[in-house]
């Protein structure tokens, strides 16, 4: 039995079948609805399900047909008829019915009835056939028992399948679930212990069990109450400080999960920035690797890149806390114009720091900002780039505590790594919507991100954390190569450290002193990430590659001729991915791209002479 908890734990609510009572419990937080194609269960559907009602459910509701030693043609006809997304068998069904439903597109929940003699063994044939198991109590009536049997036994299932943990599951059990630990635990299957009568779910008794399900179900890859990701995080800062991240720290919560600022910044996004932003299925590269891409579109946010997201939401924490005067970091410029174009609009004072090689390379980025009415300071100290605009930033910050700092990325002290990934989420919560309809899945296979800071990882990551079946790649940028000694690569080369406020992982040389990076793109050469980033890659739940100059140079020249899209050098590098990564035929791959190439002309230009 393992210690960690399955996040976010899911719940199906099963044996509805009455229309205003499922259209009810449509509005709860529910994942799975499910409908009993038995005849003889009590909850038997019979006659009495309504079509249309069905096909109006959410999507975010996937739809179970439960059946019990069913030929194969009518579960295949019912599937079709109510628009099922997947079948759940409690008889002794065989592996090729098992098999048939898979191959025809429908998840498949094979259910075992669980008593102190079962065979677990036997669990290991359905292995690639079933996609999850659910274990239910054994009765004559194959389901449905309103029994609950003893949970220990689970501790003999070693398998790696999820489960669903089902059996006369009500609303008492709240403690006994929280304690429940098994590693393989997927969702809580709900049945007679909420009805009133047969089929007849009670709303309110759901409702109350759900709220409380969710509050013990903690996130593992979330922030703790003390700003740590694991091992990693914090706010490692100057006294002088103290006072201004304390003051951040108790009040950003309180602001963004405040009626105002959701209405706000959700107008904000749609009007302005011009969210949610496409997801474009990107054919002929989806031929050229032999599967399915599709391009998360930040490119097209109004200013070009995925920066906006936070600098709208973080402006707006500073309107409501009185604030004057913004300062800011940048590396590529496009942090810096995001937030001349937000003080520009809230009409607030904007200081960027910029190292001055940026300044260079980075010339129309300057000049927007500078139009936008934002004075633009160079970083003169160390190589010149992100790493000592931020040193700048911060220095700007001790002396002018009054002023709010407006971080680009998920680094710095607490709440910043938590604050800017709340902000970014926006992508993730938008790839989902949007895949679902596409494909009538929430979930990709792989989600692919480029990683400097770690700010659109992090959002495009956010929320597929818990769904541990979709791959995450994190990209970093290795320069002229990862032991080159011109790289970005911070955590595959990097190590234990303290960066700008926070403790995670950066390159640092043998007596802990920062190693200045590169990368030919300006917002990947940094030489730390933020400590959530450091946390997934130690915990092994997102994978963390690298690509070199020369190869996000030639996957960027390959989008722009096979797309027609110039990608931001940095997005180039989660491109330089696909090279790098076997996919298959009917994967679903997703790469966010964060942002557009225009800034990056003068080096594509030079590089393609
Ligand atoms: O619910 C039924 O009547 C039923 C009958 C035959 C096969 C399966 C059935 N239900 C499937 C489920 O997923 C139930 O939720 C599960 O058996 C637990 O039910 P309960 O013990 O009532 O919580």
């Amino acid at each position: 039995m393992g210690t960690k908890r399955k996040l976010q734990m899911k719940t199906k609510v099963c044996g509805l079948k009455f229309t205003s009572n499922i259209e009810a419990l449509a509005k709860l937080p529910i994942d799975y609805m499910g409908f009993i194609f038995y005849p003889k269960s009590s909850r038997y559907v019979g006659e009495e399900l309504d079509v249309f009602c069905l096909k109006n459910i959410p999507k975010g509701i996937k739809k179970i047909g439960v059946f019990v030693n069913e030929d194969l043609d009518i579960i295949m006809f019912k599937a079709k008829k109510y628009g099922l997304n997947g079948i759940q068998l409690h008889g002794e069904e065989s592996l090729q019915i098992c098999e048939s439903i898979k191959r025809n597109g429908l998840e498949v929940i094979k259910a075992f009835q669980i008593d102190e003699e079962f065979d677990f063994e036997k669990l290991a044939a359905y292995r690639s056939s079933a996609d999850y198991f659910l274990f239910d109590t054994k009765s004559k009536q194959y389901g449905g028992s309103g029994k609950k049997f003893n949970w220990g036994i689970l501790k003999q299932y070693k398998g790696k399948t999820p489960f669903f943990l089902s059996g006369g599951i009500g609303a008492d059990d709240v403690k006994d679930i929280k304690e429940f630990k098994h590693e393989q635990l997927y969702a809580l299957d709900l049945n007679s212990a909420f009805e009133d009568v047969p089929a007849q779910k009670n709303k309110n008794k759901l409702a109350r069990f759900l709220k409380e399900i969710k509050m013990t179900t903690k996130n593992k890859y979330a922030v703790d109450e003390r700003g740590y990701y694991g091992q990693f995080g914090g706010a490692f800062i100057p006294e002088l400080l103290r006072a201004n991240v304390d003051e951040l720290r108790e009040n950003y919560l309180k602001i963004i999960n405040s009626k105002q600022f959701q209405t706000d910044y959700h107008r904000l996004l749609n009007n302005y920035v011009g969210r949610p932003t496409p997801l474009t299925k990107v054919e002929n590269l989806s031929k050229q690797y032999g599967t399915n891409i599709y391009l998360k579109r930040e490119d097209l946010t109004h200013t070009g890149a995925h920066k906006i997201n936070n600098t709208i939401g973080q402006i707006l924490i500073a309107k409501y806390m009185g604030k004057k005067r913004i300062i800011a970091e940048t590396g590529a410029g496009q942090h810096g114009v995001a937030t001349a174009t937000v003080c520009a609009l809230f009409g607030l004072e904007c200081v960027v720091y910029m190292g001055a090689l940026d300044v260079q390379r980075q010339a129309p980025n300057v000049a927007r900002m500078k139009m936008l009415g934002a004075k633009v300071i160079p970083a003169v100290s160390g190589n010149q780039t992100l790493k000592d605009a931020t040193n700048e930033a911060i220095r700007d910050w001790i002396a002018n505590p009054e002023s709010f700092y407006l971080i680009g990325s998920v680094v710095g002290p607490h709440p910043y790594p938590d604050l800017v990934t709340r902000l970014q989420s926006i992508i993730s919560k938008e790839i989902r919507k949007q895949l679902q309809e596409e494909t009538g899945n929430l979930n990709p296979d792989y989600v692919i991100a480029c990683v400097g800071g770690g700010s659109n990882a992090a959002g495009a990551f956010y929320h597929y954390l818990n769904e541990e079946k979709v791959q995450l790649i994190a990209v970093e940028a290795s320069g002229l190569g990862v032991n080159s000694g011109e790289t970005a690569a911070t955590i595959t080369i990097g190590d234990v450290g303290f960066i700008h406020g926070s403790k995670t992982m950066l390159m640092q040389d043998e007596d802990g002193q920062i190693t200045e990076p590169y990368s030919i793109s300006a917002g990947l050469d940094y030489p730390g990430v933020g400590p959530l980033h450091a946390h997934l890659a130690v915990s092994g739940r997102v994978s963390y590659i690298s690509a070199t100059d020369q190869e996000a140079l030639d996957a960027a020249k390959l989008l722009a001729q096979s797309e027609g899209i110039i990608p931001a050098l940095e997005s180039a590098h989660a491109l330089a991915a696909l090279d790098k990564i076997k996919f298959k035929k009917e994967d679903v791959v997703v790469v966010n791209l964060s942002g557009r190439g225009d800034k990056d002309m003068e080096t594509y230009m030079k590089a393609f002479a």
